[in-house]
């Protein structure tokens, strides 16, 4: 464990504080007067604070037991105890990250928590730290907890600057982002023991998969976020046009679609990432027969796994251009992606007429502003198909006709 946590004073440590990530560094002697970082500003005086973070070898592993850890801990500390996310990295270096909490306990539940950390270290891959602040308030210090008390190697935490880029674009590809059906079907293969239905899932997908031919008719993505009203044109143009109606995720999946949004993001996003895939086949099938509609595809499955990686305004997204907003080179490519656009409060209001939340991440986007500002800015960054915005306030019927301009401009139909 200690050897993936190496370079000690190199990592910078992130926590979660108001939905925004707060870093802060460790020395081994401390350099001028101590500042203790802003992640330290609101503790008390007697309180305790401890990080655990996970150091699983196995990324699927350790990615649903770091997945789990979250409730296990709520249900065992005392109440009062404060729990956020927390990650260490080294800046820029790709598999550097490690995921964990950041625990912080009132004075006198000390002795409860330390029994819970220490079961949990004694049996799992997870690295604890505790954090002693100096008499006067100003110092704070880091050591191991498996170490004894006695003799604790202590480093001097001090304020770290921001890094250039979040730490979870370190993580991102093929973790968060699937780029290839083979990545996607490794994470689920791996999880063949733990989630029976992952067995079903990679069934469905077709022996031989030419997922890159270009289709005879064209294809069409309506994409947005929930309640922009894509039912509703998808329906219209498959009726208008003739043409066949597809979503992804595919119909063949929705039996284990709730049992797969329970997973954690790795294993989450490879099902979604399997799904578009499962679409991308039948498209070519009913493209060689008729023009195909798609309600969502992979802008979805990209934007909303980008957004909820990443914590805290638009600017910590990957920078536009970056390789994670590129299309899969495996991926058949629609001839068209509109991607709708609606005020947040008219939306909001869709929403409450129809009803029916259908994922946690749609909850999300109602009462996380920073979130769906940033699954909307992720979707405007993704490369490969031609996406054009259409503003979906206007009255069904209106959208419809903007909709079918844009399609017989683009796809000559
Ligand atoms: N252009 C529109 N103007 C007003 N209401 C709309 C419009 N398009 C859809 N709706 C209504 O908004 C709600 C959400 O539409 P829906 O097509 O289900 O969105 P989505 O599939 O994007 O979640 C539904 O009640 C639908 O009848
Ligand atoms: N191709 C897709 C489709 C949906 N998703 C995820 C992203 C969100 O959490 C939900 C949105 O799907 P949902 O069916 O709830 O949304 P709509 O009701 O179709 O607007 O599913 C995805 O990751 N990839």
């Amino acid at each position: 464990i200690l050897k993936r946590f190496s370079m000690w004073s190199s990592r910078v440590f992130s926590v979660e504080v108001d939905g925004a990530p707060r870093y802060f560094g460790i020395r081994e002697q401390l350099r001028g007067e101590p500042v203790p970082p802003d992640v330290f500003s609101e503790v008390q005086k007697q309180d305790r604070c401890y990080s655990l973070l996970v150091c699983s070898g196995d990324r699927v592993t350790g990615d649903r037991f770091h997945w789990e850890l979250r409730d296990r801990l709520q249900r065992q500390l005392p109440p009062g105890s404060g729990l956020r996310s927390m990650s260490s990295f080294i800046p820029d270096q790709k598999g550097s990250l490690l995921k964990g909490y950041f625990l912080q306990s009132r004075a006198g539940n000390s002795s409860l928590i330390e029994d819970i950390l220490t079961d949990l270290e004694q049996r799992n891959p997870v690295l604890v730290c505790s954090y002693s602040q100096s008499e006067d308030g100003q110092q704070w210090t880091q050591c191991l907890w498996y170490q004894s008390e006695d003799n604790p190697v202590r480093f001097c935490v001090v304020p770290s600057e921001t890094p250039k880029h979040h730490p979870s674009v370190l993580n991102m590809i093929n973790s968060d982002v699937f780029y290839s059906l083979d990545e996607a079907c490794d994470v689920l293969k791996q999880c063949g023991d733990i989630i029976p239905e992952t067995r079903s899932v990679l069934g469905m997908l077709p022996s031989s998969l030419d997922a890159r031919r270009k289709p005879d008719f064209p294809v069409i993505v309506i994409e947005g976020l929930d309640a922009t009203g894509k039912t509703t044109l998808t329906e219209s143009l498959r009726d208008s046009l003739g043409a066949t109606l597809l979503r992804s995720p595919p119909q063949c999946l929705s039996a284990w679609r709730g049992r797969f949004d329970r997973e954690p993001p790795l294993i989450r996003r490879a099902f979604y990432a399997v799904g578009n895939y499962i679409t991308a086949e039948q498209i070519n099938q009913e493209a060689s027969k008729s023009p195909v509609i798609v309600d969502r595809f992979w802008h979805s499955t990209a934007a909303y796994a980008i957004a909820t990686a990443v914590t805290g305004p638009v600017s910590n997204l990957p920078h536009e251009g970056a390789e994670v907003y590129h299309w899969p080179g495996d991926l058949l490519q629609p001839s068209l992606v509109i991607l709708l656009t609606l005020d947040p409060e008219e939306r909001k209001r869709r929403l409450r007429s129809r009803g029916l939340m259908k994922t946690d991440e749609e909850e999300e986007l109602d009462h996380n502003k920073l979130f769906r500002t940033r699954v909307e800015e992720a979707y405007r960054r993704i490369v490969g198909s031609a996406c054009i915005a259409l503003d979906a306030s206007p009255s069904a019927d209106l959208v419809l006709q903007q909709a079918l301009l844009l399609i017989r401009a683009k796809c000559h139909l």
